[in-house]
């Protein structure tokens, strides 16, 4: 049994993430990331079995990196690939799940550009470079709105006119859809729990941040919105502020509305409070050596991802386990101890060992006796993307690894 050959891709506006996947092994034979793409400082960096290489590609867009990542694909997996698995960030309403891609999905993508500027039109390049290179090769899309497609209307709605829903679709999506959805399903299969009887919360940290809400395998309630701004605090992005900070700005400051939103979606979040970088692990060196900004920083992102937590609770009928992942989920004891501090009318306390113990890529429960379990599950975007290409490709569904 060889298994199936997945090639995940997921393309952003100047860079494009790719891995190989079988369905049969724990680890993709080969990942990597085509990085500056479209000016002279385009890079190729990838790592597989022998170890981590770069190739400089200097002025490679996103058709022209695919290209050159083929045949190190090629060579990876010499029996052939089954087929393309897409990251699409925005799916608006239209999807409910995973689907193949024909022009009517490529078209539906494109329509929704509007509520996702920054994303859509990267994916986008990412799933036409492909089909250019893999013509023969099926190819899916997996949308990070469409786990949340399950939300009830007093969770989606904003308290708006009407008209700005039905007319233009304003309303909260959601996205990390794919994350929430492997580690709430993973949670349950390491505890053994019934996943379509089952309540949890989970928090996927990573450079962007978002909590959700599910209950018996589908989510209720999620932090972001209509864009991957709302919400808890993330690496450059504010999450939710005041939504009068942008006419405040542009009236007090004289800032364009291009100016307002870069800011609060690049200069803002750990970044913005700390002064000092978007990286976590750069801010607990910092605070610990004293760094006043970092410290801040820290106690901002717990304490307000801890109150949002608290808000997803309202979504449940019992609370089956806390889920931290992403890479500070999966990595930083300190921040989920910090975080959970907050959270001791829900009854949650950690085990110190335990929590100490759950970092790289180590899953396990980090809970104290008596407290409602507290999980750290890592995520795998890719593996996901790479199972659900599988069960549209394969009329009988794929085999877990
Ligand atoms: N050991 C660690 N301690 C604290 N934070 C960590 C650690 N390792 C990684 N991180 C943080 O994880 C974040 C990146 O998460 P990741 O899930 O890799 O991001 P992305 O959303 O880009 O996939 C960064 O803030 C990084 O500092
Ligand atoms: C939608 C989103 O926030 O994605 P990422 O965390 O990859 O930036
Ligand atoms: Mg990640």
């Amino acid at each position: 049994m060889t298994g199936n050959n997945i090639l995940v891709i997921n393309g952003g506006s100047s860079s494009l993430k790719f891995a190989l996947i079988n369905d049969q092994e724990a680890n993709p034979r080969i990942s990597g990331l085509a990085e500056r793409l479209g000016s002279v400082e385009a890079g190729l960096s990838w790592k597989d079995s022998q170890g981590k290489h770069s190739k400089a590609i200097s002025k490679a867009g996103h058709q022209q990196a695919l290209a050159e990542l083929l045949p190190l694909v090629q060579n990876a997996a010499p029996e052939g690939l089954q087929g393309v698995g897409h990251r699409v960030v925005h799916g608006g309403e239209a999807f409910t799940g995973s689907c193949l891609i024909d022009n009517s999905v490529i078209d539906a993508i494109r329509a929704t550009i509007p509520l996702a500027p920054l994303h859509n039109p990267a994916n986008l390049m990412g799933i036409e470079a492909a089909l250019a290179v893999f013509p023969d090769l099926p190819q899916v899309a997996v949308f990070d709105t469409a786990f949340h497609q399950s939300l009830p209307d007093y969770a989606y709605r904003y308290a708006i006119p009407t008209s700005l829903y039905e007319q233009h679709g304003v309303r909260r999506y959601g996205f990390h859809g794919t994350s929430h959805r492997y580690v709430s399903a993973e949670a349950a299969r390491l505890m053994n729990a019934d996943y379509q009887q089952s309540s949890w919360l989970t928090a996927h940290l990573g450079n962007g941040c978002s909590t959700c809400a599910i209950v018996n395998g589908q989510s209720r309630d999620t932090s972001m919105g209509l864009t991957p701004l709302e919400g808890v605090v993330m690496g450059t992005r504010s999450g939710d502020v005041d939504p009068n900070l942008h006419s405040h700005l542009a009236n007090v400051m004289g800032w364009t509305l291009a100016e307002v939103t870069r800011v609060l979606n690049n200069e803002s979040g750990l970044k913005g409070l700390s002064g000092l970088s978007n990286d976590m692990r750069t801010l607990e060196e910092a605070a610990g050596e004293g760094h006043a900004g970092a410290q801040l920083a820290m106690e901002v992102f717990c304490y307000r991802l801890a109150k949002s937590l608290a808000s997803m609770a309202c979504a449940l009928p019992q609370l089956d386990g806390l889920i931290f992942t992403g890479g500070i989920g999966e990595n930083s004891p300190l921040i989920r101890s910090k975080t959970v501090a907050h959270l001791r009318l829900l009854g949650l306390q950690l085990d110190d060992a335990a929590n100490l113990r759950c970092i790289r890529g180590v899953a396990g429960e980090i809970q104290a006796s008596g407290s409602p379990r507290v999980l750290v599950v890592p995520t795998n975007e890719e593996l996901q993307i790479a199972l659900d290409t599988l069960n549209l490709i394969q009329p009988h569904g794929a085999a877990h690894a």
